[in-house]
């Protein structure tokens, strides 16, 4: 992929932009080492068909104020924003053009770890979410499939320094996941940054 473009990715009822290379390679090790020491990584439990298992990768929030968020049977509390993470938000926000409250963080530390077929469409998310997700360290493939025409598939090898942005009905229309991985990869932090709404206020 060349850098410094945005690719628009050619989903049905979907809006998904794809933006290479939006931190060099020097800037994302930096984010990458920082991020990996100085969040508080947690493995929370997750409970399917009556039976818990581990979560399969370790997961962080953050943000700027104190709303809850909850999926699948779980609901993590928020830490306030350290500079590193404040400084990243700043530059997808820039990117972008929209703004973010809260950054919820995926560490896959290797390729057992993954994320299973969901949408990102919990309520405090609001109604057409917008949701930013970030890319460092070892390249791991996202998945699309659409939730009632089965035979409309997508997948994409998300890069180091990458940005992946969802939008519209996005989520309303399609799964997506991060399937585990037999290739040999190195560690990938995510960084998923949204707009979590504090129960009882609706977003305009
Ligand atoms: O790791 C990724 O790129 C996707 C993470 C994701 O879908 C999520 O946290 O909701
Ligand atoms: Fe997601």
């Amino acid at each position: 992929m060349y850098k410094n473009s945005t690719y628009r990715l050619p989903l049905k009822d979907a809006e998904v932009l794809y933006y290479p290379g939006i931190f060099s390679g020097k800037e994302s090790l930096d984010y990458y080492r920082s991020l990996m020491e100085k969040t508080l990584w947690q493995q929370d439990e997750i409970t399917l068909f009556g039976k818990t298992y581990p979560q399969p990768r370790l997961t962080a929030l953050y943000a700027d104020n104190l709303a809850p968020y909850s999926y699948s049977g779980i609901t993590m509390h928020p830490h306030p924003f350290f500079p590193e993470l404040a400084e990243i938000r700043k530059k997808v926000e820039s990117v972008c053009g929209e703004s973010f409250t809260s950054c919820l963080l995926n560490l896959y530390r290797n390729g057992k770890d993954s994320n299973g077929w969901h949408a990102d469409d919990e309520r405090e998310l609001g109604i057409n979410p917008v949701i930013a997700s970030v890319s460092l360290g070892g390249e791991r493939y996202f998945h699309f499939k659409h939730k009632k025409e089965k035979e409309l598939r997508h997948k994409l090898l998300l890069e180091n320094g990458s940005l992946l942005l969802m939008k519209g009905s996005t989520q309303h229309h399609w799964l997506h996941q991060i399937p585990k991985t037999m290739r040999k990869t190195e560690p990938r932090i995510n960084l998923t940054f949204r707009n979590i709404l504090v129960p009882g206020n609706t977003k305009i």
